[in-house]
């Protein structure tokens, strides 16, 4: 399976590593410093070489409980930050918006893939994505960051997110995407508890029945803080644990921030899977 945008291929028959790069002033996993083109230069690069192939950028963060971000100061985030690095490097770059205008403009200066938590279902949103004709992952998320992790319910989360994939792709093929330029990602921490993120994990293989390439972002996340009570910037071995569970069941992306340990990771995953035969 391979991915196509603006002359770049990526091969997913290999785990690719998305490293994340944040530039928000509260993002809690880098504290905020990566808000200048400089830093953010300068990470991207570090994570580029430690074995990242897409660089994921994100404005607004999306924390439990987080304000939203005004369009312009998204823009002003955002923007400068991708032109950069798409020209600077020979990366895919990737935009963590649900805002359309966010997504044109990340088009136009170069951006190779729509990263968007809220599936498309903003007003605007899907027709801006088949507009820029860019690939799109679209992640399951159950109610909004500011509430979402109020008490998370499902009757099977594993089915309803499987039905929310279903509904959301024939949604964005009915209005003209291409089914080949959709990725789905779970949403790991998106409206679930901890027992609804594991038995995610635990079955993640059944969403291959999609065809499409899956995506998953655990790092960091409270699945892993709430099993082993260890502050944000303690959960690279958890998080690299659950790269290597999803990769093994065939997840093709991993959203990650701690890029070097699970790249090295991901070359385990490979060499087992292709000695499987
Ligand atoms: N596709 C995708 N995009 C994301 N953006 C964030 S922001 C919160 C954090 O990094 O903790 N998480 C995800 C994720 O899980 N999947």
């Amino acid at each position: 399976m391979k991915l196509e945008s603006k002359g770049l291929t990526l091969d997913l028959a290999y785990p690719q590593v998305m490293g994340i790069l944040n530039v928000t002033p509260d993002s809690f996993s880098d504290g905020g410093r990566f808000r200048q083109i400089d830093n953010a230069l300068r990470h991207a690069n570090e994570m580029i070489q430690a074995g990242a192939t897409i660089i994921d950028i994100g404005g607004e963060s999306t924390r439990p409980g987080a304000a939203e971000v005004p369009l312009d100061e998204e823009l002003e985030r955002v923007i400068p930050v991708a032109e950069a690095i798409a020209k600077n490097f020979e990366v895919w770059v990737s935009i963590d918006t649900y805002k359309p205008e966010v997504m044109r403009e990340s088009h136009r200066v170069g951006v190779h893939l729509i990263n968007d938590i809220r599936a498309l279902q903003e007003p605007g949103a899907l027709d801006a994505a088949i507009e820029t004709g860019l690939p799109v992952c679209l992640m399951h998320m159950q109610g909004m960051p500011r509430t979402m992790q109020h008490e998370p319910k499902y009757h099977d989360v594993v089915a309803e997110v499987d039905a929310f994939f279903s509904e959301h792709i024939a949604r964005c093929v009915n209005a003209g995407m291409d089914k080949n330029k959709i990725l789905l990602d779970p949403g790991f921490g998106f409206g679930k508890d901890l027992k609804h993120n594991y038995q995610l994990l635990a079955h993640l293989s059944e969403f291959h029945h999609f065809g499409l390439p899956l995506l998953v972002g655990m790092s960091r996340k409270a699945m892993i803080g709430q099993l082993l009570n260890v502050s944000p910037d303690q959960r690279v071995i958890g998080s690299v644990a659950c790269a290597i569970i999803a990769a093994m069941q065939g997840a093709q992306i991993i959203r990650v921030h701690d890029v070097k340990e699970t790249a090295e990771a991901m070359r385990i995953v490979e060499a087992t899977l292709s000695a499987k035969g």
